[in-house]
């Protein structure tokens, strides 16, 4: 554990590479840059957090490797490949309580996309049940979404999104409109579930306290048009109490604070 170094790269060949992507939009007829120069690499089972200050293009960033946005220089490779359009071997989360299928249950939230992506009914009904208990929603399974509790919504959006076996999660900001407690519970799930099935996880995330509670390795970007300013190990930092997880709340605060920015989570200390 090395909570206040620069992060070394793990041993082997990396999932994800995002090697100088330059990302914009285009308004008003003109091309505005909102990732100007960003390089990091996932490896198979990391959770890899983005930390920057509002704006900096972090949501970009995750709808480029989602294939929703193209880079405009740059590569971003996935298993070698270069083909970005999207598909389920990205699955993505998003904060919204809303992503579910309001006319479908729970089980039909998970069944209904894997057998759109060729599932058999039998097959589909398999997986369902699998994530579901994975994700403990099994007595749920029957209820439609306006039933469900905001933290259970994300608990099937995961659920469902974990289903579909993908190559990563691409997760932006999924706890971010939970209450304390249920966000806490939900990381603590989140990081449990995916260490044990070797899910790799890119996270985007406004709290420095979630990103190194779930995270392995920090990519903190810096003010728009963004770069990254530093990558920070934070494996194996579980217990919230311990100076060493104290330590790089620290470190990525004073990352963040180096351009004025206030991490929403200050209560830290
Ligand atoms: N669809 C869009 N069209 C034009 N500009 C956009 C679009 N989406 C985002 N932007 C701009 O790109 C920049 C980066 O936005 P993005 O949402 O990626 O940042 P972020 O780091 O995720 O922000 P936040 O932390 O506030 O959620 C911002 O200046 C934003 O206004």
């Amino acid at each position: 554990m090395k909570a206040d170094t620069t992060a070394e790269r793990p041993a082997g060949e990396p999932l994800l590479t995002v090697e100088s992507a330059r990302v914009g939009y285009q308004t008003d007829g003109r091309f505005q840059t909102a990732v100007q120069d960003v390089s990091f690499d996932i490896y198979p089972g990391e959770n890899i957090m983005l930390l920057g200050p509002s704006g900096c293009g972090k949501s970009t960033l995750l709808k480029t490797i989602a294939g929703f946005i193209e880079p405009s220089g740059g590569t971003v490779r996935i298993s070698g490949r270069t083909d970005l359009a999207p598909g389920p071997d990205r699955a993505v989360v998003f904060q919204e309580f809303d992503q579910l299928f309001p006319w479908h249950t729970v089980e039909g939230n998970l069944t209904y996309p894997l057998r759109v992506n060729g599932s058999s009914r039998q097959e589909a009904k398999r997986l369902a049940g699998e994530y579901l208990e994975l994700m403990g929603l099994v007595h749920a399974a029957g209820r439609y979404p306006h039933q469900l509790s905001g933290g259970m919504k994300q608990r099937v959006a995961i659920a469902r999104a974990m289903a579909l076996r993908p190559l990563m999660l691409l997760m932006d900001e999924p706890f971010g409109a939970l209450d304390a407690q249920t966000r806490s519970r939900l990381q603590r799930e989140l990081k449990d579930v995916a260490a044990r099935n070797d899910v790799t996880i890119l996270f985007v995330t406004h709290s420095i306290q979630e990103a190194v509670f779930v995270g392995h390795r920090v990519v903190v970007l810096t003010p728009p048009p963004s770069t990254v300013r530093e990558v920070v190990d934070v494996s194996g930092l579980d217990d919230p109490t311990s100076p060493e997880f104290v330590a790089a709340l620290r470190r990525l605060r004073s990352l963040l604070t180096e351009d004025g920015e206030e991490p929403d989570d200050m209560a830290f200390e």
